[in-house]
């Protein structure tokens, strides 16, 4: 469904009516995409130096590259919609905006002692991400942040946790190369935003393989406890793209500078232990009693006072976040241009022609 004229103006006119500010990351958003929505690509130059917010706002409406205005119309209204807690009753209803998760066989949302389990599960696939996928995890974790739970987990079903992007997302759509790359660099853009504005506590269930994202993100989380049969690996380089998932901040603050790069750049798999000993993972558990000890953990910790952990995390997260939400962007405007390069597209092809493995 393509946003029409009069629902954008009705997302333009909520904004206006917003209680609470919220948050420089969100209005940097709802400006490019006004901009974009309204005047198509950002052809103004680029403000000095010192003019922060001006660059900001630049880089932002840049980062929408050729997105074409319906498109950027539509992600208006939908963000709009996603901000609607702090919309105002007399606001009125947009169009999108009881919008939930749409049923999705391959993110399955579940709950269980106060706990939301969202579950990956393309198992065939090694639970491979599609473009579809990164939008319901972000939906996803939207609804579990408003929901009753006090923890929040991810998983995967089967014998990966996941085999990262799958590499059929560079060439299963439609529209120019353009276009399909400034998309995805925004939809990528959002799903690790939800990541670092996730306001409960954040487990990851590591219970095998993880590769690509499904390990930069892990950066984020609150704690990661994995299967002895785990392995981390994020072979960048190889496929000629960058890292993403803001963990070329957060990995050398983990690990340390020099084991980031063996990993990040020089695409070293790591097993769980040694993702332990690096600060990655909190704790390795025997494959055999892997759900049981995690599970028991789990139920005890989802007993705390919610309230209380959240405010923790508050704590514990809040500082960062600034920094967090820029690398975030820089990340995705820096792969927006790798995925045209040489290197990315042989190496893609090289997958799907030889189905070459890692
Ligand atoms: C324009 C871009 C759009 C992007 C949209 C949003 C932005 C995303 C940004 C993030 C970008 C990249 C970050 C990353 O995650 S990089 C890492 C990408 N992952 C890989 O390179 C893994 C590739 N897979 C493999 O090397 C192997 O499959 C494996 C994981 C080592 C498992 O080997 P196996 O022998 O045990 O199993 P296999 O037979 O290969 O796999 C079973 C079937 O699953 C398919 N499959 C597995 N992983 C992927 C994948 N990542 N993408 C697509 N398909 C995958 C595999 O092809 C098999 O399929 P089939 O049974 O032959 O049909």
């Amino acid at each position: 469904m393509v946003a029409s004229e009069k629902d954008f103006e009705n997302a333009v006119h909520q904004v206006k009516l917003l209680k609470e500010d919220p948050g420089n990351d969100a209005k940097l958003k709802l400006y490019a995409l006004y901009k974009q929505a309204t005047e198509g690509p950002c052809n103004v130059p680029k403000p000095r130096v010192f003019d922060f917010l001006g660059r900001a706002k630049w880089d932002a409406w840049t980062a929408l590259g050729s997105l074409p205005k319906e498109t950027a119309r539509q992600n208006y209204v939908d963000f709009v919609s996603s901000l609607r807690p702090s919309l105002t009753s007399s606001s009125g209803e947009g169009p999108a905006a009881h919008r939930s998760l749409p049923e999705s066989e391959d993110v399955v949302v579940t709950s269980k002692d106060s706990i939301t389990v969202i579950t990956l599960n393309r198992p065939a696939k090694k639970n491979a991400i599609t473009y579809q996928m990164y939008q319901d995890i972000t939906l996803a974790l939207k609804a579990a942040s408003k929901d009753n739970s006090t923890i929040t987990v991810f998983t995967g079903n089967g014998n990966y946790y996941s085999s990262g992007n799958d590499l059929s997302n560079f060439s299963n759509r439609s529209g120019s190369l353009q276009q399909m790359y400034a998309e995805s660099a925004l939809t990528l853009r959002n799903f690790v935003d939800s990541f670092i504005d996730f306001p409960k506590p954040l487990v990851a269930l590591v219970n095998g393989p993880a590769v690509g994202i499904a390990v930069t993100v892990l950066g984020l989380f609150d704690a990661v406890y994995a299967s002895d049969r785990a392995t981390f690996h994020t072979p960048f380089s190889s496929l000629g793209i960058t890292p993403e998932g803001c963990s070329s901040y957060t990995f050398p603050k983990i690990m340390g500078p020099a084991k980031a790069a063996e990993m990040l750049i020089f695409g070293k798999k790591i097993t769980a232990r040694e993702a332990c000993a690096q600060g990655l993972v909190t704790e390795v558990f025997p494959h055999n009693t892997f759900q049981k000890e995690a599970w028991a953990r789990l139920t005890a910790y989802a007993k705390n006072p919610p309230k209380a952990m959240r405010i923790g995390k508050q704590l514990l997260r809040s500082f960062g976040k600034e920094t967090l939400h820029a690398v975030n962007a820089e990340e995705c405007r820096v792969l927006q241009e790798r995925w045209l390069s040489e290197e990315c597209v042989n190496a893609i092809q090289t997958f799907f022609s030889k189905k070459g493995k890692l």
